[in-house]
């Protein structure tokens, strides 16, 4: 099979997982590096920081996936009703400067007689994991399937997912993975909401309510230096306000979301439903008298 043709500086889009192996492939060969960006599309800013920080990368072509992956939804949730606006996205990546799109179909990913899934280890099993079992077994297995089929040399991923960025870092030092996972933070709408392709859904008054996530997880942080049950008692407080926001868990982790330390750095993380619709968020925490090292000092709430 000839390679697909590919030139440098236009988007290219493949949808046959074959065509993509070959293009990077040949880019390999010429001594390029591959960075991707995976996403369930329905592009927005958070999405285009990933690509940007991507692009900073020397020699480097930066690849995007599209692709609403039905192994990652339980049933009830909302895989038939997720943003899919194609073409809009496609236009974000040319304008983004991305050079190759990659966007499967469901059939090209899980053909007939697929059933080996990866396995998060317990770490799958609690916060997200909890409230949707077999979540994070569907994202693997994604997230493996691509770096199998593009071999990335770098991939991003967005601190706003931060179970699913801990468990990917984590099965590509399980599993051996020959690519570098980067963390990138969460990016945030003016008032402090982060974005979310789910944001769309809200009426204008649950997306008043849904700022209460934010500036309940920036209070929390606030104080810090308190300890951890401070943290958690002035994010409750906060969250108190909004009584039509239903929480799932607000908890606070180590910052691989083992339990957290009484000193140091640590992790605050919420899900909750506004209406019908379960939005996630998290921020760092210094806790305990490391707050008042000089180095996190001023970083306290951030
Ligand atoms: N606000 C954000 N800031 C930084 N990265 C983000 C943000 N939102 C999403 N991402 C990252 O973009 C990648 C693709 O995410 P996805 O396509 O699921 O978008 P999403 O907005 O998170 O959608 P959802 O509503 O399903 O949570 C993931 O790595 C995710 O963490
Ligand atoms: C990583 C991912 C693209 C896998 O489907 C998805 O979980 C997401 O968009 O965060
Ligand atoms: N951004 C995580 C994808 C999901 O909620 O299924």
């Amino acid at each position: 099979m000839t390679t697909p043709k590919f030139a440098r500086g236009t988007l290219h889009t493949f949808q046959p997982p074959e065509q993509v192996s070959q293009v990077t492939r040949a880019l390999h060969g010429v001594g390029r590096k591959v960075a991707l960006v995976p996403t369930m599309g329905a592009l927005h800013a958070g999405h285009r920081e990933l690509i940007r920080r991507a692009r900073r990368l020397p020699n480097t072509v930066v690849a995007t996936s599209i692709f609403v992956n039905p192994l990652q939804f339980g049933e009830g949730e909302d895989f038939e009703a997720y943003p899919r606006p194609l073409d809009k996205d496609l236009e974000v990546l040319k304008e983004d400067g991305v050079e190759l799109g990659f966007l499967p179909k469901a059939s090209d990913l899980y053909p007939e007689g697929a059933a080996v899934t990866v396995r998060p280890g317990p770490l799958g099993d609690e916060l997200e994991g909890a409230v949707r079992p077999g979540h994070f077994a569907g994202v693997l297995t994604v997230v493996a399937k691509l770096f199998n089929i593009v071999r990335p040399d770098y991939a991003f991923f967005g601190e706003k997912d931060y179970q699913q960025l801990v468990l990917i870092k984590k099965m590509v030092r399980d599993l051996n993975f020959d690519t570098r996972v980067i963390g990138v933070p969460t990016v945030r709408e003016r008032d402090g909401l982060a974005l979310s392709s789910r944001n769309v859904y809200l009426t204008p008054e649950q997306r008043e309510d849904a700022i209460v996530l934010s500036a309940a997880l920036t209070a929390g942080a606030f104080v810090g230096r308190d300890g951890a049950d401070a943290v958690l008692a002035t994010a409750r407080q906060t969250l108190a306000a909004r009584p039509a926001v239903e929480i799932d868990y607000l908890e606070l982790r180590g910052t691989d979301l083992g339990p957290a330390p009484v000193d140091g750095e640590a992790r605050l993380l919420i899900a909750a439903r506004v209406g019908s619709t379960r939005l996630i968020d998290n921020v760092g925490v210094v806790l305990g008298a490391a707050a008042d090292h000089p180095e996190h000092a001023l970083d306290a709430g951030e």
